[in-house]
């Protein structure tokens, strides 16, 4: 017969004892060392699991179990008017049992007393109680999974809040506190819904059960064995023609729970990327449109369910039926003598069932166990980043307007802008730091870095530096680097040191030096990522207002719309603007800082901005490519604007005054539509752009690196941080591309190996063996580079 129901078919089993060693060790490290630098209290040994491997526990395991459950019933008032309904069905599955019992004790007296009359009533009477009460047992179990999978959605809707608020699925999966946070968050919550759901009320039912019929237990009655095997055939026969619909759905769903499965794989894998990116919105967006397709799917599941639910539960009751009324015309005969036998065998069924829950249960007993302790340990996990995450930015925030570095000092490096050239001095001779600097060695890692208390990374707001020009003035640098050393967060190893830098506003840095030396490691640190380490990093702009482009690119699951304006960034409109207007220019008009409110609303560009964009970056053939490929109905990060809007917007995109191809030289403009593409009303434009691809797998690499370039120039950052995203194009493609960067206005610090490079940089800092075992650094005034004043 077909199993029907998620619990009885989702595996459940305990996790493998070797994982949580790993897991656990970090968390508490790492809460031990970063907690009380934030002021924060960290967790006691009661606080964390102390033990390796599962929980056993069983006041941990209760505790988690408190914590996991009872938000939801907390938080959301008409859940718990469900459950007060699920558990009034309940009740009335017990008062339907128990009348059914009595009812079948008098059908059999009327039987035992040869009252035929009588028998008619009753028999007309237990099937009438069929009719009311078997809907009760339907629609109790119906609405029990529905609430378990409302409930499902609120718990993983709050995990994926917490996994990624404070690119904290960034910092789990640098420090491997957790295993597969993936399958957490989409499995394990799931099994813990429906177990819990289903195990309080199949407890609480089997409490009342035993105290209702152990009062009227009778020996047991022989069942007609022949009318029970052709019965259970016929029955099993009938469930697996109704259920075949079933097998459909249920393939579906795993496929469904799969992919959003594999969405969150993909954020752990990209974790980095997308935290340069600052991604996370575009992230939540994607996984909930996953998530509400597997809910969709669920609810056509528990409808099926339901339907055979009705045949089933007939089934199962009528077969207490069936043997009296197979041997009532015996027992007319006075062959028979019956009494209250059904009543008994009745009751001692119910008993036994009963009373053998926990044995019945076992293996659903300890897997839910390990589910609790798996998501104990995750949410502790999370909680505890969260919770230093907001501590540190609500010390950021205090500290910001008091603690900025003066605008100007004497002994550090400040890099001039081209338009400035060579004539500004203020930029010191060579200079090469660390070697009478505390070095940490390899091995010892945490305990040596313990010692530093941490970078601290300022973002001071922008506006003020763009607007008075690209020489700096006495503002404050777009980037200032004051005294900061950089230790990797595993192993604890110091790979930089002592360094002091400006870049001012429209200006542009080239990092270069020997593989492993530090370079990404250091934009790590420029972006946030790595704390550890100690010194000063200021910005003179808000968090949003940088942007990463990483050698290979994230490629987002979704359209080439989405590729192109990945990451949302916060204040971005879901509107394409309609003017023609640069985004960036509204955006470079307000100060904001590391507290202040977000950037003003920021119309997304219209699609033939982004056609524009696209042909600048050499990618107007992805258009005629993919033009015609499929357009699901979910995972869209972005839709299509309304052909009024991107009409409109057509005109202005080609002689507005800030577009990105107004950015470009006249020389590589773009045409206003791609050869490559249909005669192209918007429509068709729109829905090239909607087409949908496994991007990462079939772009080469050079595409994904310029698809990144597209992306850097429509979202128009204030600076822009470069690592090594020319690698994988030829040397004429990076040259145009860095030339309209230079055009664009927008300051930039790349990391790259070329010289070719220093064509397009104003400056170059230069990672250098120190000659004793370490990385010291120098910077140098490179060739003037023309660079556009910033917006
Ligand atoms: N998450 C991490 N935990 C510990 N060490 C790391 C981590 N990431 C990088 N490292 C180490 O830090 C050092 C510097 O790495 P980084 O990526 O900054 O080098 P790089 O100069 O950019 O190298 P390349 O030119 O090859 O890209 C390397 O030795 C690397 O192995």
């Amino acid at each position: 017969m077909l199993r029907l129901g998620r619990s009885t078919s989702r595996p459940c089993l305990p996790q493998p004892r070797s994982l949580a060693p790993l897991s656990r060790r970090p968390a508490q490290r790492w809460a031990r060392r970063s907690l009380p630098r934030l002021g924060v209290a960290a967790p006691g040994a009661s606080d964390v699991a102390k033990a390796d491997g599962p929980s056993t526990d069983l006041r941990v395991i209760a505790d988690r179990l408190w914590k996991l459950g009872l938000p939801f019933w907390q938080e959301d008032t008409s859940a718990r008017w469900k459950l007060a309904g699920v558990v009034g069905l309940t009740l009335a599955t017990t008062g339907v049992s128990v009348v059914f019992n009595f009812l079948g004790r008098d059908f059999f007296t009327a039987l035992s007393e040869k009252n035929e009359e009588q028998f008619k009533i009753q028999l007309a009477m237990y099937l009438g109680a069929f009719v009311f009460g078997i809907p009760v047992f339907v629609f109790k179990s119906y609405y029990q999974s529905k609430l378990a999978l409302e409930w499902r959605q609120w718990m993983t809707e709050r995990m994926l809040q917490d996994y990624l608020a404070h690119r904290t699925f960034y910092g789990l999966q640098q420090s491997a506190e957790v295993d597969n946070p993936d399958q957490r968050i989409s499995s394990d919550v799931a099994t813990f819904t429906d177990t819990a759901m289903g195990l309080s009320l199949t407890l609480f039912n089997a409490l009342l059960d035993l105290i209702s019929f152990s009062g009227i237990l009778f020996t047991i009655y022989p069942p007609l064995f022949a009318a029970l095997v052709i019965y259970s055939v016929g029955g099993t026969a009938a469930s697996v023609a109704l259920g075949k619909n079933l097998v459909t759905l249920n393939f579906n769903q795993e496929a469904r729970e799969a992919d959003f499965r594999y969405g969150l794989v993909r954020v752990r894998e990209n974790a980095e990327s997308i935290a340069f990116y600052s991604g996370e919105t575009d992230e939540k967006e994607l996984l909930k449109q996953r998530l509400q397709a597997a809910v969709h799917n669920y609810l056509g599941l528990l409808t099926a369910s339901r339907n055979l639910d009705f045949f089933t539960s007939f089934y199962r009751y009528l077969i207490q039926l069936l043997p009296a009324a197979v041997v009532a015309p015996l027992f007319f005969q006075g062959k028979i003598d019956f009494g209250v036998i059904n009543q008994s065998q009745s009751a001692f069924n119910h008993i036994l069932n009963d009373v053998s829950l926990v044995i019945y249960r076992i293996e659903t007993l300890a897997g839910f166990s390990a589910v609790i302790d798996r998501l104990g340990e995750f949410t502790e996990a999370m909680d505890a980043r969260n919770t230093a995450a907001a501590a540190s930015a609500a010390a950021a925030a205090g500290a910001a307007p008091t603690a900025a570095l003066p605008a100007t000092t004497t002994a550090s490096t400040t890099i001039t802008t081209a338009s400035t050239t060579a004539t500004t001095t203020s930029t010191t001779a060579t200079t090469i730091i660390g070697a009478d600097e505390p070095r940490l060695l390899q091995g010892e890692g945490l305990e040596v870095a313990e010692e530093l208390p941490g970078i601290r990374l300022k973002f001071l707001g922008g506006g003020v530096e763009a607007a008075e020009g690209p020489a700096g003035g006495s503002g404050r640098p777009l980037l200032r680097c004051r005294d900061v050393a950089v230790v990797t967060p595993r192993g604890g190893n110091l790979l930089l040191q002592g360094l002091d830098l400006d870049v001012p506003a429209g200006s542009s840095l080239l990092v270069m030096g020997p593989s492993g030396a530090g370079k990404t490691s250091l934009l790590r640190a420029v972006a946030g990522l790595w704390g550890e380490g100690r010194g000063v990093i200021e910005l003179g702009m808000a968090r949003e207002e940088v942007m990463f482009l990483p050698q290979r690119p994230y490629m987002v699951l979704g359209s080439l719309r989405d590729q192109a304006l990945y990451p949302r960034r916060r204040g971005d409109d879901a509107e394409p603007r309609e003017d023609g207007s640069s985004a960036a220019s509204s955006a470079t008009s307000t100060s904001t800082s590391a507290s202040a409110p977000a950037p003003p609303s920021r119309p997304l560009p219209s699609d033939e901005e982004i056609l524009a964009v696209l042909e600048t970056v050499s990618l107007g053939h992805l258009l005629g490519r993919y033009g015609h490929g499929n357009s699901p109905s979910h995972g869209h990060l972005y839709h299509a604007p309304s052909s009024a809007a991107s009409s409109s917007a057509a005109p202005s995109a080609t002689n507005g005054s800030a577009t990105p191809s107004t950015t470009t030289s006249a020389s590589s403009a773009p045409p206003s539509t791609p050869a490559s593409t249909p005669s192209s009303p918007s429509s068709s434009l729109s829905s090239a752009l909607d087409a949908v691809a496994d991007w990462s797998g079939s772009l080469s690499l050079g595409e994904q690196q310029r698809l990144g370039w597209a992306r850097l120039l429509l979202a128009r950052p204030r600076l822009a941080l470069l690592d090594e995203a020319t690698s994988a194009l030829d040397q004429e493609t990076e040259a145009k591309l860095y030339k309209v960067l230079q055009r664009s206005g927008i300051a930039y610090v790349s990391v790259g190996h070329r010289s070719t490079l220093r064509e397009f940089h104003g400056s170059l800092l230069r990672l250098k063996p120190d000659g004793r075992g370490g990385m010291g650094w120098e910077v140098k005034q490179l060739k003037a580079a023309a660079v556009a004043v910033a917006p």
